[in-house]
C-alpha cells in the first residue's frame, strides 16, 4: 500500500484564494481593508523568514499588513506598549507576536495582552477557554489547519481513534480539542508516556507534534491510517546543506498509511493560510459583518 500524499500546499492555496474572495467583500462593506499587525522580536532568522512570508501572503489576500521589527533587547514593558497601541488602532484587525520571544521577555504576560478578539495566534487564555468550552473564538493557526487536511481527507471523522503525539499548548492541546468536538475519541501521547508506539498503532488518525525528527516509525501506524506531520525539524544533510524533516519517518509511514502530510509542503503552508483565515474572520466579527464559511 502507498499512501495519498496530502498537498498541503494545493489546499493552503485554495484557503487563500477563499480568503481573497471574503477580503473583497469584506472591503467593499467595510470601506477599509482587513489588517494584520505582526511583531518580531530579535533577529533569528527562521523567525524573519516566517515573518516575510506572512507578510507577502497577507499582500497577497488583500490586507493590509503592519510589521513591527523591534531589537533583542527591547524590554517587556516596551513591547506591553507596543501591544496596547495595536490593540487600540482600528485598522488593526490582527495581532500575531512572533514566538519564541527572547528569554528576558516574560511570554505570558505579553500574550495575555492582546485583545482576545484580536489574537488571530488564539493563544490568549480566554481563546484557550472557548475553544474547550465549544464557543466562538480564535482556533490557533496550526491546528486548525490539520484539521482542515483531516476533513479534506476524511470528511466525517466521528467516532474515529485519533492519537495526538505531543501537548504543547500551540499544537497538542488545542489539536486534541478540535478533535474531541469532531467526535473522535482522543488520546493524547507526551515524553512520558510509556508506549507512545501502542498508542500509535490503534490510531486511525496519527497527529504528530513533538519537534523530534522521524520519532515517528513507519512500522507504529496502522495500515489505511491517516498521518499528519506538524514537525519541522532542520537537520544537517550528508552533502553539508541544510534539510527540513518532519516527526515522522515519512518513508516508512508512507509505505502503510492511508494518507500523509509530507514535511514542507504539508501543516506548514495551512498555518500561514489559516491566519489569513482568521484574520478575515476577526475584521468581520469587529466590524459586526456576516462572517464569511470558510
Ligand atoms: N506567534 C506565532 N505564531 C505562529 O504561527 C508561529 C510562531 N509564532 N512562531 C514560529 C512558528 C512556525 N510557524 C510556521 C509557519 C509556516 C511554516 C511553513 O510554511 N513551512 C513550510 C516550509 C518553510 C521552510 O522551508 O522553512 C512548509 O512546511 O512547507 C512553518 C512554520 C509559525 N509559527
Ligand atoms: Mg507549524
Amino acid at each position: 500500500m502507498t499512501a495519498m500524499i496530502i498537498d498541503g500546499k494545493a489546499h493552503a492555496a485554495a484557503l487563500r484564494a477563499r480568503v481573497a474572495d471574503g477580503v473583497a467583500g469584506f472591503v467593499a462593506a467595510a470601506g477599509r481593508k482587513p489588517g494584520l499587525a505582526v511583531v518580531l522580536v530579535g533577529e533569528d532568522p527562521a523567525s524573519a523568514v516566517y515573518v516575510r512570508t506572512k507578510t507577502r501572503m497577507t499582500a497577497e489576500a488583500g490586507m493590509a499588513g503592519f510589521e513591527h521589527r523591534l531589537p533583542a533587547d527591547t524590554t517587556s514593558d516596551d513591547l506591553l506598549a507596543l501591544v496596547d497601541r495595536l490593540n487600540a488602532d482600528d485598522t488593526v484587525d490582527g495581532i500575531l507576536v512572533q514566538l519564541p520571544l527572547p528569554a528576558h521577555i516574560d511570554e505570558r504576560r505579553v500574550l495575555t495582552r492582546i485583545d482576545p478578539d484580536k489574537d488571530v495566534d488564539g493563544f490568549h487564555p480566554v481563546n484557550v477557554g472557548r475553544l474547550a468550552t465549544g464557543l466562538h473564538g480564535f482556533v490557533p493557526c496550526t491546528p486548525l489547519g490539520c484539521l482542515m487536511l483531516l476533513r479534506a481527507t476524511l470528511g466525517e471523522l466521528s467516532g474515529l481513534e485519533a492519537v495526538v503525539v505531543g501537548r504543547s499548548n500551540i499544537v497538542g492541546k488545542p489539536m486534541a480539542q478540535l478533535l474531541l468536538q469532531q467526535s473522535c475519541t482522543v488520546t493524547v501521547a507526551h515524553s512520558r508516556t510509556r508506549d507512545v508506539a501502542a498508542h500509535v498503532r490503534r490510531a486511525d488518525i496519527v497527529v504528530a507534534a513533538v519537534g523530534i525528527p522521524h520519532f515517528i516509525k513507519g512500522d507504529w501506524i496502522k495500515p489505511g491510517a491517516s498521518v499528519i506531520d506538524v514537525g519541522i525539524n532542520r537537520i544537517a544533510k550528508e552533502d553539508g546543506g541544510a534539510g527540513l524533516v518532519g516527526d515522522v519517518d515519512f518513508a516508512g509511514a508512507a509505505a502503510v498509511a492511508g494518507a500523509i502530510t509530507p514535511v514542507p509542503g504539508g501543516v506548514g503552508p495551512m498555518t500561514i493560510a489559516c491566519l489569513m483565515r482568521n484574520t478575515l474572520v476577526a475584521a468581520c466579527r469587529r466590524v459586526c459583518a456576516a462572517e464569511p464559511e470558510l
